[in-house]
């Protein structure tokens, strides 16, 4: 594969001490092509998708390539919350040659294949959101057709764009749609955090086409826990794996100011930290990424961090594992 690059142990430092071990520590860089020595063992894999062309061809701000790398870079010092028994793998990235698109998502969803193979919980990291259609076709190559997948997508947009003229960072699930209703296969979606003010009429009606369900921006905070509680009660229990994506450009910019495209009203990291945590309590959550994140506008790190706590929560919380759903 021309475009995987393995693990680059120089992301991963922090500082040392002698009562605590640090994420820098506790990683393990693995080729994910050829380990032929290395068995591994049950644990995450993390997965860069250093790919921005799809924000380009998308006509946003281009930096997102730079957005793997950057995260590891701030995971690294964090302190670890995995038992020994857990491992925490960096298998590398996954980068964009000439400009092309298409085949970056297929090497991505061959990865993402092999990772949920090898007994490992993905986490990607983006790279734009054109991440969920590797991201999804991974885990649809190792579950098959016989187990109906849910994605839930945090994010200020739908991304069902029309992909006519070209698959781009606004078109993963219209893509991912298309391909469902071609196979027959149910088309579940949920989308929190949908900014009225950020989606035009076409992709309501797109929406509703395709019975997405999605909660409104201004809908998706603590106030209304109970709906919202309902609403993924009744997602969750109608599919049998969960795939969660979360684009930072759903957070308001006050939170997360590295993005392409930034939302000054958009949600606070307390809902989804406690949407996350039921999600991963009704033990169907197969795989994870994040998408959009662009350290060229990030302020003071910010964005990275809120990133790296988004993962460290999933390490803490995602004890279960369950890859073989
Ligand atoms: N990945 C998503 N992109 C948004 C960008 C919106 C914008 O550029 O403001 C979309 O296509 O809807
Ligand atoms: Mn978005
Ligand atoms: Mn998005």
């Amino acid at each position: 594969m021309k475009n995987y690059a393995p693990p680059i142990s120089k992301n991963w430092k922090g500082r040392t001490s002698e009562d605590q071990q640090y994420i820098h520590e506790k990683i393990e860089c693995v080729n994910l092509f050829s380990n032929p020595k290395k068995i591994l063992s049950k644990g995450f894999g993390i997965i860069g998708y250093a790919c921005d062309e799809g924000v380009k061809r998308n006509k946003g701000r281009v930096g997102a390539i730079h957005g793997p790398d950057r995260i590891k870079q701030t995971l690294g010092p964090m302190p670890n919350p995995l038992a020994n028994s857990t491992s925490l793998y960096d298998f590398g990235n996954i980068s964009c040659l000439d400009n092309n698109l298409e085949i970056t998502q297929e090497n991505l969803a061959t990865s993402i294949a092999k990772i949920l193979h090898d007994n490992c919980f993905p986490i990607g990291i983006g790279g734009g959101h054109d991440i969920a259609y590797g991201h999804y076709n991974g885990i649809k190559k190792h579950l098959g057709n016989n187990k109906s997948i849910g994605i839930i997508n945090f994010d200020a947009h739908f991304d069902l764009r029309s992909d006519e003229n070209r698959p781009n960072s606004g078109t993963p699930f219209y893509q991912i749609a298309k391909d469902c209703l071609a196979e027959n296969l149910p088309f579940n979606y949920l989308c929190l955090g949908i900014r009225e003010d950020a989606n035009p009429k076409i992709l309501f009606e797109t929406a509703k086409e395709f019975n997405v369900d999605f909660i409104y921006n201004n809908d998706f905070n603590l106030q209304n826990i109970e709906a919202i509680n309902n609403i993924l009660d009744s997602f969750i229990n109608k599919v049998d794996a969960i795939y969660v994506t979360i684009d930072l450009d759903g957070f308001s910019s006050a939170y997360a100011p590295g993005v392409s495209a930034a939302s000054p009203m958009g949600f606070a990291p307390d809902i989804v930290l406690i949407s996350l945590h039921k999600i991963i309590a009704s033990k169907k959550l197969i795989s994870l990424d994040l998408a959009e994140f662009n350290p060229k506008y990030d302020r003071d790190n910010q964005t990275a961090k809120l990133a790296s706590s988004l993962i460290h929560f999933v390490l803490r919380k995602h004890k279960h594992l369950n890859i073989n759903i």
